[in-house]
């Protein structure tokens, strides 16, 4: 009898719910998934431009880096961007950017040209303000897109981590940053995380992207994942500023990559929202 390897649950328009049995089928499923995601951008726009995030997602790029991926893949096309970064230096171990070099970025031929680090010279004031000015030049020649509804930058793909509070990005439940409509890159210093001082991408450029995949794994994120997914907007279980709940494209397609334990919450929910497909 063959394995189910994964269930599909599709809660929502231009949305899709995967759930694996273990990291390595989610490292495989992400794998061919950005693969097809940057095969179309390049076909379509010339150019792949991919946002990536910290915590443990970097983990989950294995396989990228791999036959056939490694070969296949038009590498010199791909231009790397980050969601959030910690105000660190790039060596520093809380560093987003040193998690990527190490686990990926070492890993592929990517150009080095083509690698968009967050600033850890200036305050964290300027690195914001730095790293939206190179996006608006890269807007401007078209290196990443533009989206039609509201000229915010539409990237191809961008990779968010959820963590076990909800919070995408360096973007944390409750935080005034939620709020923000013209900025695409802002900072805080009062990250309920160690370290506090951050730079993140704003929802409106997170909603902008073509394609969004928030992966979460882990038995301590399933509430989250409940409650950013669940269609239920009222009572205390269903925080209207819960960021992952906030993350809805404006018109790509959003992936949520979830292990059995993440997705436990969604598991055995009786509700008809969720339709229930063999992946
Ligand atoms: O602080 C951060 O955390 C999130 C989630 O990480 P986790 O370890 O709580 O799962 C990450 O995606 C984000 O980029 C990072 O800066």
């Amino acid at each position: 009898m063959e394995m189910e390897t994964s269930v599909t649950y599709e809660p929502k328009r231009n949305s899709e719910i995967r759930v694996f049995e273990s990291s390595d089928e989610i490292s495989t499923d992400l794998a061919e998934y950005i693969s097809q995601v940057s095969e179309i951008s390049v076909k379509e726009r010339g150019f792949f431009a991919i946002a990536l995030s910290g915590g443990p997602l970097v983990n989950f790029l294995g396989k990228l880096c791999e036959a056939p991926y490694n070969k296949t893949l038009d590498w010199s096309k791909w231009y790397i961007f980050w969601s959030d970064e910690r105000a660190v230096a790039k060596n520093h171990v809380e560093s987003n950017y040193k998690l990527t070099k190490e686990g990926f970025l070492s890993k592929v031929p990517i150009l080095n040209g083509h690698v968009y680090s967050i600033n850890d010279n200036a305050t964290v004031e300027d690195a914001a303000t730095d790293y939206e000015f190179v996006i608006r030049q890269l807007v401007k020649v078209r290196t990443i897109g533009v989206s039609e509804s509201n000229d915010c930058p539409k990237f191809d793909l961008i990779l968010l981590n959820m963590g076990s509070d909800g919070h995408v990005a360096s973007l944390f439940p409750n935080h005034p940053a939620l709020e923000l409509k013209d900025d695409w890159v802002t900072y805080i210093t009062d990250s309920p995380q160690t370290p506090p001082e951050r730079i993140t991408f704003t929802l409106p450029v997170i909603n902008s992207a073509s394609n969004i995949a928030i992966l979460a794994t882990g038995d301590d994120k399933a509430k989250a994942v409940h409650l950013a997914i669940s269609d239920s907007t009222e009572g205390p279980e269903t925080p209207a500023s819960l960021p992952a709940r906030m993350v809805q494209p404006t018109d790509g397609k959003l992936v949520w990559f979830l292990d059995k334990a993440a997705a436990s919450s969604l598991e055995g929910k009786n509700d008809a929202s969720f339709e229930h497909h063999e992946y």
